[in-house]
């Protein structure tokens, strides 16, 4: 095992941040919070951008590319006052003026990082130097949603912050969580060598309404497959365990990691832990008990293990979980019946 011993507050830095813009301290300027969230047409991103709307303080950038995100995740927000929309790539450079930034582009789905590696290792690197970039100039505190996967095939169970991982660097997988590795990197070399206040969310498997239908990860291809009467696709060898974190649990985690003292990595998962035959059944119980479950080949360096210690979360953030596994469920099978026109029989 590597451990990291030097992990968390020895790393950080006494150098002050950047001057935010001096229109902060114009008096002719609103006291709102310019948010840009990028990303925000996706999974996560949309419904953090529901949350940080709700408070009229809160002016709200999304910045997105549509490649799995999409507008309709935000139509109730298009033309309000204090929301704005812009198409863009972050592996270009983007000139806005905020005060902080959620850094969430990037594909999360394997089908879908997976299918232009080059294009998802580019998002991570670039797009995270990007808005480094522009938090340094305009002086934003800066959050990346990294993720459970920096430590890659875990060989200590459950994974503390302090662990470093056990990750293929050149396997099929390694553009994403090589890039996440990376985009932490330049994080930390921000922060220490500019000042720029940094906050790193390690994200544990989330799951939720909104997710595509076809996203390709398991919560939702096992929802989707029970709606549509199609055998639960449970790949090899069907032991491998996740934690699965409610979506509303998750936003509630990053914001409290934004606005409080601490940069992190913190992880931000639930720690209830099922093995893959475990979801199958419960989805089948609780959506379709009459539907199949069928065992198909899995992909490479699928993570065996996979469950957080949230001790960090609970004390530092006094942030813990609260939707169960079987109260999300059918909080998302609501949605998924909703989109893909399935009435719910008896
Ligand atoms: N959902 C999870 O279980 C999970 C777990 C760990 C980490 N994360 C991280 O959380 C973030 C959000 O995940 P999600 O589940 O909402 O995924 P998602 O795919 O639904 O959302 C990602 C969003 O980023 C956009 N995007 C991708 N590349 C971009 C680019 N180059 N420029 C601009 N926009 C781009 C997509 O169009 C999409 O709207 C990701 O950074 C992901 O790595 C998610
Ligand atoms: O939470 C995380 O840190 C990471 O988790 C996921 O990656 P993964 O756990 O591999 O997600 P899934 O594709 O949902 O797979 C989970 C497990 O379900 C299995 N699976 C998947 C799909 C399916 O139809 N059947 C099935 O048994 C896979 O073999 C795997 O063991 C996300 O997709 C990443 O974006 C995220 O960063």
């Amino acid at each position: 095992m590597a451990n990291n011993s030097s992990n968390g507050v020895h790393q950080t830095t006494t150098k002050s941040p950047p001057l935010p813009s001096p229109l902060r301290f114009s008096k002719f300027f609103q006291s709102n919070m310019r948010i840009l969230v990028t990303g925000g047409a996706g999974f996560i991103g949309s419904h953090l951008v529901d949350r940080l709307m709700e408070n009229e303080k809160n002016e709200v950038i999304v910045v997105d590319n549509y490649f799995t995100g999409s507008k309709d995740n935000l139509k109730k927000w298009i033309g309000h006052p204090r929301f704005e929309l812009i198409r863009h790539d972050v592996t270009e450079t983007l000139l806005v003026e905020v005060d902080r930034i959620y850094h969430l582009a990037c594909p999360a789905s394997p089908i879908f990082y997976k299918y232009n590696p080059v294009k998802t290792i580019k998002t991570n690197v670039i797009g995270t130097l990007n808005m480094l970039g522009l938090a340094k100039r305009v002086g934003a505190r800066i959050l990346l949603t990294s993720t459970s996967e920096v430590y890659g095939d875990p060989l200590v169970h459950p994974q503390p912050e302090s662990y470093w991982g056990n990750v293929n660097p050149i396997g099929v997988r390694s553009c994403y969580d090589e890039g996440k590795r990376v985009a932490e990197t330049l994080m930390f070399d921000y922060h220490r060598q500019h000042g720029i206040e940094i906050r790193i969310a390690r994200i544990f498997n989330t799951y939720g309404p909104r997710m595509n239908i076809d996203d390709g990860r398991v919560v939702s291809n096992f929802i989707a497959q029970a709606l549509r009467d199609e055998p639960l696709t449970v790949q090899n060898p069907g032991t491998q365990t996740r934690s699965f974190c409610y979506v509303s649990d998750m936003v509630d985690g990053l914001i409290r990691l934004m606005e409080g003292e601490h940069t992190g990595p913190i992880n931000i998962g639930n720690p209830g832990e099922f093995t893959m035959l475990e979801l199958a059944e419960t989805v089948k119980e609780l959506i379709n008990p009459g539907v199949e479950i069928k065992r198909v080949e899995n992909t490479p360096d699928d993570p065996r293990q996979r469950k957080p210690v949230i001790t960090k979360a609970k004390e530092l953030l006094g942030w813990e979980p609260k939707i169960t596994l079987r109260e999300g469920l059918p909080l998302m099978e609501e949605d998924f019946r909703l989109r893909l026109g399935a009435a719910k029989k008896n």
